[in-house]
């Protein structure tokens, strides 16, 4: 359904021309003006800009959550814009993986139905075979029977990356992924990610304020008034740090 020729499997995410306004007349609030950029299959690309830079816009309009209000978005080889609502409801369960900042767990089921949840919302049995391997993957191959309150916050957000994995999805979004986790617990998270593009070849998309967590992409884009920024390849940071200072307060 929905298939495009634009991508030829290059790019996890392409964007065109995209622009998103906000509002209208007097009031309107161009938060992303123009912006084209591709994320390369198997590739892991931090976001970053300063408050009110377009970056949850982007990734909203990235992750089939918003529409542009120009341009265009291809995730995978789909593209959006020819999608009605039921079509984009699918591609975001299906094509694409969510991990915020807080977790998003349900707080009800079991480790192992949270990881299975994608199945089920889509009325297909839960493969738990692969629930299993998933939570292996992740770490935490003993923990299926518990429920996200007995775990610690490292462990939920694993429990999060193994939901956003199942699915075997096109992008995995990760919105400020260690925002609530201590310095240690957040490297564990960010490293687990490091390791599902270098081991399994998933694309990640990360949307961070912190330099160390950026550090952790391949590559870092940066937004500006809702424009691209710039771009830093193979990121230290330090050189995070250093971009973000030019760019303003952050
Ligand atoms: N629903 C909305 N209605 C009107 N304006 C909006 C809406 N959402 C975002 N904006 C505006 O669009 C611009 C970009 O917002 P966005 O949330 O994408 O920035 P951000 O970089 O994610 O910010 P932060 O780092 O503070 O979360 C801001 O000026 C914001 O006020």
């Amino acid at each position: 359904m929905g298939k495009g020729c634009a991508v030829a499997g290059r790019y996890a995410l392409l964007l065109e021309s995209v622009t998103k306004t906000y509002g209208s007349g007097r009031n309107a609030v161009t938060a992303l003006n123009d912006v084209t950029m591709g994320v390369p299959r198997g590739t892991f690309l931090a976001v970053m800009g300063p408050s009110g830079s377009g970056k949850s816009t982007f990734l909203h309009c990235s992750a089939g959550l918003d529409r542009p209000t120009n341009g265009g978005v291809t995730l995978g080889d789909t593209r959006l814009a020819g999608l009605n609502e039921e079509q984009l409801t699918e591609i975001r369960r299906e094509r694409v993986g969510f991990v915020f900042q807080a977790y998003n767990l349900l707080d009800s089921l079991t480790v192992a139905d949270n990881v299975g949840l994608p199945f089920r919302l889509a009325g297909t049995p839960v493969p738990t075979d692969r629930v299993r391997a998933e939570l292996a993957n992740v770490g935490l191959a003993d923990m299926g029977d518990r429920y996200p309150g007995q775990l610690s916050g490292g462990q939920r957000q694993r429990v999060a990356v193994a939901r956003a994995l199942i699915t075997g999805p096109d992008v995995i979004f990760a919105d400020e992924p260690t925002g609530a986790l201590d310095t240690r617990t957040g490297k564990q998270v960010l490293e687990l990610l490091r390791g599902v593009v270098d081991r399994t070849g998933q694309t990640v998309v990360m949307v961070t304020h912190d330099p160390v967590a950026a550090s952790h992409a391949d590559s870092v884009t940066f937004l500006a008034d809702g424009r691209l920024a710039g771009e830093l390849v193979a990121p230290t940071p330090e050189k995070v740090a250093e971009r973000m200072t030019r760019l303003g307060e952050w």
